[in-house]
């Protein structure tokens, strides 16, 4: 029997039959304001509830800014941090400002994948995290993306290696039909993918595994809601980006 982590995100793990395998390094795709953080942030937070240590790396964000974001649906890491049970890593302000004075981790440049890995192995080491969090991956190949696919893969080999379980936040256009281009989509081991469509003049988020590696899955797209407590799946109804079916 294979481990697996639950996401804790109400109705996820039935339509992951379970959780994710461990291990396993999900790419989880979606344009702009799809719930791409907030899904991470949730996996987080749930971990911490479970025992399991994790760590958030923030490239697009303040580190202040994902703190904030967090407690806003309830979410307060600070005591986690404070107890060695959570880390945050600094990968947006290049330690320039206050930051280095009260982040403890920090990526000073982006260009350089070894600095990145070294200050996770050392982030995952510290806490013995058994969840993280890259939000976004395309942040690291954006001007590169010859190097997408050899940089996923050195961080799955890396963090696969460390027991962790990881979400690789990957940022689409609207309107893009893939999850971040072939090199990593193949070189990961699972894909969720979010979506927001605008159906009878309203907008509604939907979303599908698309793979994940080591388990059978649900193959339908399930319409999910963010609500002041996150995010809230139904596994037992089905977006047709034309109407929401009710299954029996
Ligand atoms: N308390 C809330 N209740 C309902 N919806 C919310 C709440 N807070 C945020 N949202 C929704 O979540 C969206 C932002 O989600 P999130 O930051 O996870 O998106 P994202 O996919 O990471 O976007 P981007 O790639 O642009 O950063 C907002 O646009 C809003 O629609």
């Amino acid at each position: 029997m294979i481990k697996r982590v639950k996401t804790g995100i109400p109705g996820m793990d039935e339509i992951l039959h379970g959780g994710i395998p461990e291990r396993n390094v999900v790419l989880l795709s979606g344009g702009p304001g799809t719930g791409k953080s907030i899904f991470s942030q949730q996996f987080l937070w749930n971990g911490l509830q479970m025992g399991e240590p994790g760590i958030y790396v923030a490239l697009e964000e303040h580190p202040v800014q994902v703190r904030q974001n967090m407690a806003q649906f309830g979410w307060d890491v600070r005591k986690y941090e404070e107890e060695g049970l959570f880390a945050m890593v600094d990968a947006f302000t290049a330690g320039i400002g206050k930051s280095k004075e009260y982040e403890k981790y920090i990526v000073h440049d982006l260009t350089d994948i070894r600095e990145f890995i070294d200050v996770l192995r050392t982030a995952v080491k510290d806490i013995g995290a058994k969840r993280l969090v890259v939000d976004s991956v395309t942040t690291l190949y954006i001007n590169k993306p010859a190097m997408a696919r050899s940089i996923v893969m050195q961080l799955k080999r890396v963090l696969a290696g460390l027991g962790v379980t990881s979400i690789f936040v990957s940022q689409i256009s609207v309107g893009e039909r893939g999850f971040g281009g072939p090199g990593v989509e193949h070189g990961v081991d699972g894909i969720i993918r979010l979506d927001l469509d605008e159906i009878d003049g309203e907008l509604k988020r939907s979303l599908i595994v698309w793979k994940m590696r080591g388990t059978s899955h649900s193959m339908r797209r399930h319409p999910f809601d963010i609500t002041d407590k996150g995010i809230i799946v139904y596994p037992d109804k089905v977006l047709k980006r034309k109407a929401v079916i009710e299954l029996e």
